[in-house]
């Protein structure tokens, strides 16, 4: 709405600023009149100076006159003798030059009266009627100019006032332009203004998208929070409820763990008491034996005969159905001279129980568990296999790997592990570390041993000060449960049947001694208990003849029958009370020293074969096994603190 006011004042401007050239332009325009034929157009002059047309107008007849003027001025000059072709020549310009000639009625050229060469008079005063005229007409042509010297100030006065308007306008001008400039930071700011409007518009209706959302999810919110706020009433009238209950099971629960304590205390005692009577249970079965007299002791002896290789029995072994503590050898004797019938001589043997061909593995182990279990209540215990080669020990002691078949020493750990477990439950923990050594002609071999063989350690048999019996150098192995346990067996049985390759049949010329290190701690009741379970393999108890056994074999023989005399030496060194007993005298003795003392149970199997060509050596076990029955050592107490 500025911008037209300014245009008008610029075209203004630009017409007037140039007043003085305007005026000049004039000129030219003023020599146009003079060719064209046509009337002067006074109004152009008026519109250059701003619309003057009265000035114009009294102008345009004088610049007529004025032309008349100045031509009739060019041929003043040259008047003389050649002012006719002059007039003659500004005619037809100017035909108004005749007409303001006419008055004088002198027209040279024209339709006036020609005067006379001597008509000087005249002539003259022609003349002075032109000088008139001409006089007339400067006089005129002043006026006019100083009308025209008038319209010029005023003219000057205009352009004085137009430039002093001209300057207004411009100041005008700059200060519509410095407010244009400042309109157009505003208009950038209120482009930047509208388009942070829009952004900020979508972004509000991007809130409002979401607030409508969030509207929906509060309301869903509020619906779950009632129904949570339901169910937290229920759920606390319920855990009142409970409460309630708890504190009534609270109570309960501590008269019940009053009742738990005084019922372990009980437990506790009756476990003493039970341990108490299992010893006195055993030393009565000891004390009792086949000669019917009572007598107190620990070693119990069992007999255990082989079937025959394709079953049955013997006719020289009589095993009576109402005794199972009974054995007859019978042997009959021919008569040398032939008058008189055969003689039957019997040896009747008493043990404490004697097994006939057909006693399963089970039933054999049933009457040594009791044993087994003294092993856990803190007393030692040792049952060893006596008997000639073949005889049945290895069957007895290790027996095969099946269920049914599988011998005492595997049964034992069993029981040993599970009854662990049940004391476990009583507050009792066990540790338990297994050996496994071999005697052969007086030198000890680790039957755990895995290293290189070459690199075979040498074994000594070591008494701490506290009695206690260790090899030197021995495998010495932590086992936790009964798999581990059997492992080992499996370690054992591998290291023998190497040794055996390389000796023909050596296990039957070997002991072999399987211990059960047993520590019990019982943190609760402070007590301890310390025992060792052993339960040993011997060599083949047959008798050589000095003469018939010659180099390796004599001395096998001769390492043999050693260790087991000795073992005899020292059963009945115990028995009799010696204040010597010569443990030191074989590596098996001394190695079973702790088993074989007063503070041991101890069991011995004697087993025989039923074959009749093994009847002398049957006799000879016999005859052994009843010695040591027949001692009473003493009886065992247990390891306890
Ligand atoms: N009570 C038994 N019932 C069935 N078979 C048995 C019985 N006792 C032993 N045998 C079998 O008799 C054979 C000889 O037994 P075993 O090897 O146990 O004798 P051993 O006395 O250990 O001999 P060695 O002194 O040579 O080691 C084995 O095949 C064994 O399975």
């Amino acid at each position: 709405m500025s911008r037209l006011p300014v245009m008008t004042s610029k075209r203004v401007l630009t017409s007037s600023s140039s007043s003085s050239e305007n005026i000049q332009d004039m000129a030219p325009a003023q020599k146009k009149l003079r060719k064209d034929p046509e009337p002067v157009k006074p109004h152009a002059a008026a519109t250059i100076i701003g619309g003057k047309r009265p000035v114009a107008a009294t102008r345009a007849p004088i610049s007529r006159s004025a032309r008349a003027v100045g031509a009739a001025t060019v041929a003043v000059g040259p008047s003389r003798g050649v002012l006719k072709p002059s007039v003659a020549s500004a005619a037809p310009k100017g035909g108004n030059v005749k007409q303001t000639a006419a008055p004088t009625g002198t027209k040279p050229g024209g339709g006036g009266t020609k005067r006379h060469a001597w008509d000087l008079k005249g002539k003259v005063s022609d003349m002075e009627g032109k000088l008139r005229n001409y006089q007339s007409k400067v006089k005129s042509v002043n006026e006019e100019n100083d009308i025209l010297k008038g319209t010029m100030a005023e003219s000057k006065t205009r352009v004085t006032e137009m430039e002093r308007e001209l300057k207004r306008q411009q100041s005008q001008i700059s200060e519509y332009e410095d407010e244009l400039h400042a309109l157009s930071g505003v208009r950038d700011e209120l482009e930047k203004v509208s388009s942070d409007k829009s952004t900020l518009q979508k972004e509000l209706s991007n809130l409002e998208g979401k607030y409508k959302v969030m509207e929906t999810l509060r309301d869903s919110q509020e619906t779950e929070l009632q129904t949570l706020t339901m169910k937290l009433s229920v759920l606390e009238s319920t855990l009142a409820r409970l409460q309630g209950t708890l504190r009534d099971t609270e109570e309960e629960v501590r008269s019940l763990k009053e009742t738990v304590a005084e019922q372990k205390d009980e437990l506790h005692a009756g476990e003493m008491e039970r341990r108490r009577l299992h010893n006195t249970i055993q030393e009565l079965k000891a004390s009792y034996n086949v000669g019917k007299r009572l007598s107190t002791g620990n070693i119990r002896v069992f007999c255990r005969v082989r079937p025959l290789v394709d079953g049955g029995l013997s006719k020289h072994i009589q095993l009576p159905t109402s005794d199972i503590k009974t054995i007859t050898l019978a042997k009959t004797e021919e008569s040398h001279v032939g008058k008189t019938a055969d003689t039957q001589k019997n040896y009747n043997f008493s043990f404490d129980r004697v097994f006939g061909p057909g006693a399963s593995q089970q039933e054999v182990f049933e009457e040594i568990s009791l044993l087994v279990q003294s092993a856990l209540d803190g007393y030692n215990v040792c049952c060893f296999a006596y008997g000639q080669t073949g005889s049945g020990k290895t069957y007895t002691m290790e027996g095969d790997e099946f269920d049914k078949t599988r011998g005492v020493i595997p049964r034992a750990v069993q029981q040993i592990f599970r009854a662990a477990e049940k004391l476990a439950t009583q507050g009792w923990e066990f540790t338990f570390t297994a050996s496994f050594v071999e005697i052969y002609n007086e030198t000890l071999r680790d039957l755990l041993y895995t290293g290189k063989a070459s690199k075979r350690p040498e074994h000594e048999i070591r008494k701490s000060a506290n009695n206690e019996v260790t090899i030197t150098n021995l495998t010495y192995e932590k086992v936790s449960n009964e798999d581990q346990v059997l492992g080992l067996i499996a370690l054992a049985n591998q290291n023998r049947s190497t040794a055996q390759t390389a000796q023909n049949d050596r296990s039957s010329r070997s002991h072999s001694v399987f211990q059960l290190d047993i520590e019990g701690v019982n943190a609760g009741r402070d007590v301890k208990c310390k025992s060792t379970l052993c339960l040993v393999d011997l060599a083949g108890s047959e008798r050589m003849l000095k003469s018939q056994s010659q180099g390796e074999r004599f001395k096998e023989m001769t390492a043999i029958n050693g260790s087991l005399s000795n073992l005899g030496i020292v059963i009945s060194a115990l028995a009799n009370k010696e204040s010597y007993v010569p443990y030191r005298n074989s590596k098996l003795t001394y190695l079973l020293q702790g088993c074989l003392g007063g503070n041991s149970k101890t069991l011995m199997f004697v087993n025989i074969a039923p074959e009749s060509d093994s009847f002398g050596e049957t006799l000879n076990s016999l005859r052994f096994a009843s010695k040591v029955n027949d001692c009473v050592i003493g009886t065992a107490s247990a390891n306890r603190k």
